[in-house]
């Protein structure tokens, strides 16, 4: 008979489309993450040590085990049942928590396929909403890094003034360490993007074939707070720039570009970008070379 605990833990682990296999050889294909759903049920109930020893905290208590329930009902001609082990210390029992934290994630997860697959209306030209995927693509090239690049650059050469240099030049530096988190982060999460994208995006680097974090929503929200911190702009101009920076981050789920989580990443990450920017702020007292250089173009 299966305790209550475990029918509930085999329960959870079904709704996730996980098999309540409870075979535990360690040569077995389900041991060490080769059967997918099997390894999360064997973390839950049988992780081991390298050693083969259960580590401390996630064993499994003598009274709970098979061979000790059926020592409980003896059959005819069994052997006597054997006195109970006396109870196991507190660290010696069944510690679920590290598995419900990786159900808990396995069911983020699954929301955030579901819904950026369901959010995915401009992916194709075909899908829902296909007619406004041209709108979506430029949306797109508005938050792209080459003619935020260029833009800067330009804006740079044209500046006559101190203040406008130091905060262009500072406008440069974020979007070069955007451009090489993003890229960093892309090349060692390896997130695939939606298996509903088309990859038709204008100029993109190799790591852009992965989709976390979204690079769009990092230079949104890092651009807008820039923005919104280092120009003078009237309150409908202001929220123009919130909105955009929004409506950039859901156009990528809405063209299957990126799944909710990326952005939702992008948008955190592209923030707290911003205040190493404004820690780090260049100005011709803490970087004179850089302005100088400048200044002799
Ligand atoms: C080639 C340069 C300078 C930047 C690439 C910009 C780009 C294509 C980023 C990818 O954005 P998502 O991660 O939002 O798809």
């Amino acid at each position: 008979m299966p305790s209550p605990r475990r029918n509930a833990e085999v329960r959870a682990l079904g709704a996730l489309g996980v098999s309540a296999s409870s075979s535990s050889s360690p040569s077995s294909p389900a041991h060490g993450g080769g059967g997918g759903g099997r390894f999360e049920f064997q973390s839950l109930l049988s992780s081991r040590a390298p050693g083969g020893e259960p580590p401390a905290g996630a064993r499994l208590r003598v009274s709970d085990s098979p061979v000790h329930r059926r020592g409980s009902f003896p059959l005819a001609g069994a052997a006597p049942a054997q006195a109970p082990p006396p109870p196991l210390p507190e660290e010696g029992r069944l510690d679920l928590n590290p598995s419900f934290l990786a159900i808990a994630l396995r069911s983020l997860l699954a929301i955030d396929l579901w819904l950026s697959k369901k959010l995915g209306v401009c992916a194709g030209e075909s899908s829902s909403w296909g007619s406004v995927r041209p709108l979506m693509k430029l949306l797109e090239i508005s938050g792209h890094g080459i003619p935020w690049l260029l833009g800067t650059l330009y804006c740079l050469s044209r500046s006559d003034s101190w203040a406008g240099r130091e905060v262009l030049m500072n406008l440069l530096f974020a979007l070069l360490l955007d451009l090489l988190l993003v890229s960093l982060l892309k090349g060692l999460v390896r997130r695939r993007r939606p298996a509903h994208n088309q990859m038709d995006m204008f100029v993109t680097l190799s790591v852009d074939k992965y989709s976390f974090p979204s690079g769009h929503a990092t230079r949104a929200a890092l651009v807008s707070r820039f923005i919104l911190n280092h120009l003078v702009l009237a309150i409908p101009l202001r929220v123009l720039v919130v909105l955009w920076a929004f409506i950039l981050g859901l156009s990528r789920v809405m063209l299957g570009r990126h799944n909710v989580t990326d952005v939702a990443c992008g948008f955190f990450l592209g923030y707290l970008q911003y205040s190493v920017v404004d820690y780090c702020w260049l100005s011709p007292h803490n970087a004179p070379v850089l302005f100088v250089l400048w200044s002799q173009q």
